[in-house]
């Protein structure tokens, strides 16, 4: 059927093949997915290139996310009969509310809302079926409109990130990053020296062997700069042979350089990543990080060892080429000089315009790696709402975006090297014409003029080398300025200073004193103006609030993700901002709303935050959690969870991460919603589960509590609203008519149709 109307209509297969590929979202991802880690391996340039390659649809990029005027009556009748063959730029997107793209920045009832939203926007994009997909021009230019919002969009999905001046980072600043390899670069640059000193020996010798060749002719002898000739040639080959070993050894020792560095880069990158506090976090996407820690680190690590090594080499034989230019004839280097300048002032601002443009790849390609992580990580609720047209349009959006800057690197690449490489070859003619001139008079032999020639085209080719080595220099410049952002970034919150946490710290009364707070993105929404209450050690006690009230913001505030902005909390009358903060988040056992589980078996993942715990003790703390479903699995503790725990249901997953929690026998157990992301059964399994553990009078628990019938064996139930406490008591206490605990519950059960005011 397609190859008949490929046939019928004269359309490239290539096309219809792309949009197969781009209707089959399934393929598209799983070449996404085994694609990205080769994606991040490459340099910005071949990333584009391999983008296109990978994605075919991105080589016909303008087709598919620009306008495409004069669709024929045949594409408009096949589209309507195969509309899952029918290009995207068809159909607008659906557009995410702005809201959702950030939803880490939401509480959870927002993100359920935005949910809702996004389901609630599902026909507005969707392709309406019984409708032409292409039935006049004005639907035609309104649907392009909306796809230029819709790309304004994702560009605006950058809002978030920080806003500040890239960085210009100089090679000098660079070069501590290489801290520790001096040894091996200097190895290297010896072996350098000696391999570029035998190359650059050649022309010399060809000159002789030229000569020689001409006065044997003549007179019979078969001397070459007075060795006999097989000597001489023999006495080559060798030297020849001693400058491969060290180029041998030149390679491996830079290569493993490189490597060293680049490895010893990426860890630090990824250690202060995780010193960082929610601030970092907040205003930085993952996607773009992990592009940092891949990408960036690759390249500085390349143009540090590989560049600055094939600049030193070109540096060598540039000025090895020019000394013996100028010791074979004076006149005609004189006559060469003068191409020089305009090279050099070329390189120079073709380097800096690419170090520009690098940066600005890095960035695109953050970008991209950030939509493709978040989108592939969460592609269930993609393809759940048939999201898949709308991602793939937005992730060509970014591709568009990486092609387009790659075009025009590609473009003043181009432009330059194709210059030089004129430059180059006129230089040739011209030392073919004046020195054929010089032969004539006598003032210079053949064999000379050859090797001038030969010193000509090995100094030039190490001139535009060294141009090269100097933009991918400037390249790596550019990467390293977002390297520097990352690891100059101070957190707010430092994690390994402080004092020690005291022992009694078990026995300690928590209080939040006046605390204010706003988080550091939304500094002029204050989520607390004054919240101040006490827990007592080994109480229960239970935060309620309406939804986006703050209640997992206290979470956030006593684990230290944050300070508070003004006000304090104490243990026992200590601000805990004055203690260490490891130490004090030792004392913490967390289960949150949706069970983070991490790839590994189920040993692993309850062992996670005791990594010495014997086997008796993880078994005890699943036992405690209700993790009997455990043995109903053949490999028991050895069962993998799957990515994110995605093999385990969400009450198992939560019993789990329940078991992690308690053996680290915390002194202040927080459960965050535990149960909000759970359905019936799970969510009674779990909850006799909190309640058998809220017995526990050894350890202080702390429940966020969503659904408030949930908390009435709470011994303190603290009301937050408008940023401070409204009510406290027990359930019994709070229930009265009246109160805005009681109106809460009213509301939850659905008996009052707004959110009750206080
Ligand atoms: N990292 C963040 N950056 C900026 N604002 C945030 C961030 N996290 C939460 N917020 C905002 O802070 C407010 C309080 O959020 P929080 O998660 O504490 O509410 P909650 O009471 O737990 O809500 P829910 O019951 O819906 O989970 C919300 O308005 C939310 O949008």
């Amino acid at each position: 059927m397609v190859v008949d109307f490929i046939r019928k209509n004269a359309v490239h297969p290539r096309r219809i093949q792309s949009k197969f590929l781009l209707n089959n979202v399934g393929l598209f991802q799983a070449v996404s997915c085994s694609k990205l880690s080769v994606l991040a391996k490459l340099t910005p340039t071949n990333q584009a290139s391999f983008v296109t390659q990978t994605f075919p649809a991105s080589a016909n990029l303008r087709n598919i996310t620009q306008p495409k005027r004069g669709f024929t009556s045949s594409f408009r009748s096949f589209y309507q009969k195969y509309p899952s063959l029918a290009p995207y730029h068809v159909y607008p997107p659906r557009i995410f509310p702005a809201s959702v793209r950030r939803n880490s920045s939401l509480s959870s009832d927002s993100k359920t809302s935005t949910d809702l939203h996004v389901a609630a926007n599902k026909n507005f994009g969707s392709r309406p079926h019984n409708q032409s997909p292409n039935s006049g021009t004005s639907s035609h230019e309104s649907l392009l409109k909306t796809q230029q919002k819709s790309s304004d969009s994702s560009s605006a999905e950058s809002d978030h990130k920080p806003s500040q001046e890239p960085r210009k980072v100089t090679f000098w600043s660079i070069l501590v990053l290489a801290k520790g390899q001096g040894k091996n670069f200097f190895i290297a640059a010896a072996l350098l020296l000696i391999s570029s000193s035998i190359s650059m020996s050649i022309p010399y010798a060809v000159g002789k062997i030229l000569d020689a060749g001409s006065s044997s002719a003549e007179s019979g002898f078969t001397e070459i700069m007075g060795i006999p000739s097989s000597k001489f040639y023999m006495g080559l080959l060798g030297l020849f042979l001693i400058g491969s070993i060290c180029n041998f050894g030149r390679i491996f020792t830079l290569r493993l350089l490189s490597e060293n560095i680049i490895s010893r880069l990426r860890s630090r990158l990824f250690a202060k990543c995780l010193s960082l506090d929610g601030r970092f976090f907040d205003s930085h996407l993952h996607g773009d990080i992990i592009s940092r820690l891949t990408t960036d680190s690759s390249i500085v690590g390349k143009s540090l060892s590989t560049y600055l090594s094939d600049g030193l080499r070109s540096t060598v034989s540039a000025v090895t080429g020019i000394a013996m230019m100028l010791y074979t004839s004076l006149t005609l280097t004189g006559y060469m000089s003068l191409i020089v300048p305009p090279i050099a002032l070329g390189a120079f601002f073709y380097g800096e315009y690419v170090r520009k443009l690098s940066r600005k790849t890095q960035d695109a390609l953050g970008d991209l790696t950030r939509v493709s992580e978040e989108r592939l990580a969460n592609v269930r609720t993609t393809q759940a709402f048939l999201g898949e047209r709308q991602e793939v349009h937005r992730y060509n959006n970014y591709i568009r975006n990486l092609f387009n800057l790659a075009k025009k690197e590609a473009l003043a690449g181009g432009f330059f090297f194709g210059s030089t490489g004129f430059c180059g070859n006129a230089t040739v003619i011209a030392i073919l014409a004046l020195g054929g001139k010089m032969v004539a008079a006598g003032d210079i032999t053949v064999g000379q003029l050859s090797s001038f020639l030969l010193y000509t085209v090995y100094a030039g080719g190490s001139i535009i080398g060294l141009s090269g080595c100097f933009t991918d220099i400037m390249k790596g410049l550019g990467a390293a300025g977002r390297l520097f952002d990352l690891l100059d970034s101070v957190p707010k919150v430092v994690p390994s200073t402080g004092l020690p946490v005291p022992s009694t710290i078990r026995k300690s009364v928590l209080t939040f004193d006046k605390v204010g707070f706003a988080y550091p993105t939304r500094p002029k929404s204050a989520i607390f103006k004054d919240l101040s209450f006490e827990i007592q050690p080994g109480m229960n006690i239970a935060i309620v609030a309406a939804s986006g009230g703050g209640k997992s913001t206290v979470s956030q505030l006593l684990l230290r993700f944050y300070d508070p902005i003004s006000g304090k909390i104490l243990a026992n009358g200590t601000d805990i901002s004055t203690f260490n903060v490891q130490q004090w988040r030792r004392n913490f056992g967390v289960v949150g709303q949706e069970p983070v589980l991490f790839t590994g078996t189920i040993r692993d993942n309850i062992a996670y935050g005791n990594p010495d715990a014997t086997q008796e003790e993880i078994e005890a703390a699943a036992m405690r959690a209700d993790c009997g479903f455990i043995y109903t699995f053949p490999d028991t503790w050895d069962t993998q969870v799957g990515t994110r725990g995605l093999q385990l249901s969400g009450g198992q997953k939560q019993r789990i991460a329940i078991a992690r929690a308690l053996l680290r026998t915390p002194a202040f157990l927080i459960l965050d919603e535990a149960t909000s992301a759970l359905d019936g059964e799970a969510e009674v399994m779990v909850n006799r589960t909190i309640q058998a553990l809220m017995q526990n009078r050894n350890m202080t628990t702390i429940t966020i509590a969503h659904k408030l019938a949930t908390i009435r064996s709470a011994d303190l139930i603290l009301v937050v609203g408008d940023g401070r406490i409204i009510e406290q008591g027990k359930f019994e206490e709070l229930s009265r008519p009246g109160s805005y605990f009681y109106r809460l519950i009213k509301w939850q059960l659905g008996k009052m149709d707004d959110v009750p005011s206080q």
